[in-house]
């Protein structure tokens, strides 16, 4: 039996489970800079790569949108280390969580996420990988290179599927 997920507005406080919202947010500590040309939205995500002589990794991800409706056909989990995704493009793109611990298909949450949003899994969040939407976006992303297996990924049987994003 399938089931639709709407996407939800993401939000900060609605993510706080999963991990951080990065984006300008003028409840957040900032200050200004560089002579009064530049705000500081200040330390918006915990980056934690250091488990086993981690360190930090900046990449980009060229990600290509699966065809919609998207069926969640898998999840994963870093347990080493957090895992950021900020939009370097202008669309939207879906974020699909579940709480740390034992995967908990019922708990999966999806989020719809403006193209000024960037996430920050937190070590142990499961996360379907990275959705983009519409068309192919770039992503830089800030994650953890180092020894160790820091890639767990669980198979779904596709039941689970997200409401088409126009
Ligand atoms: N495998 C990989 O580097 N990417 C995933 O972790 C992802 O979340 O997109
Ligand atoms: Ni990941």
């Amino acid at each position: 039996m399938t089931e639709k997920i709407v996407p939800k507005v993401l939000t900060r406080e609605a993510f706080a489970p999963f991990g951080d919202v990065i984006e300008v947010d003028d409840s957040r500590e900032h200050f200004t800079i560089n002579d009064g040309f530049t705000e500081r939205y200040h330390d918006l995500a915990e980056v934690d790569v250091g488990k086993n002589n981690g360190r930090t990794l900046i990449n980009i991800f060229r990600s290509t949108p699966l065809q919609q409706p998207i069926a969640i056909k898998m999840m994963e989990r870093h347990p080493l280390s957090s895992q950021a995704f900020i939009p370097m493009g202008t669309e939207p793109y879906l974020v699909v969580v579940a709480p740390k611990g034992e995967l908990d298909v019922s708990a999966i949450e999806v989020f719809l996420a403006q193209s000024n949003q960037g996430v920050n899994y937190h070590a142990g969040t499961w996360h379907h990988y990275c959705l983009a939407l519409h068309q192919q976006s770039d992503f830089l992303v800030v994650d953890r290179g180092g020894e160790g297996d820091n890639c767990d990924v669980v198979e779904l049987d596709g039941s689970k599927i997200i409401e088409t994003v126009i």
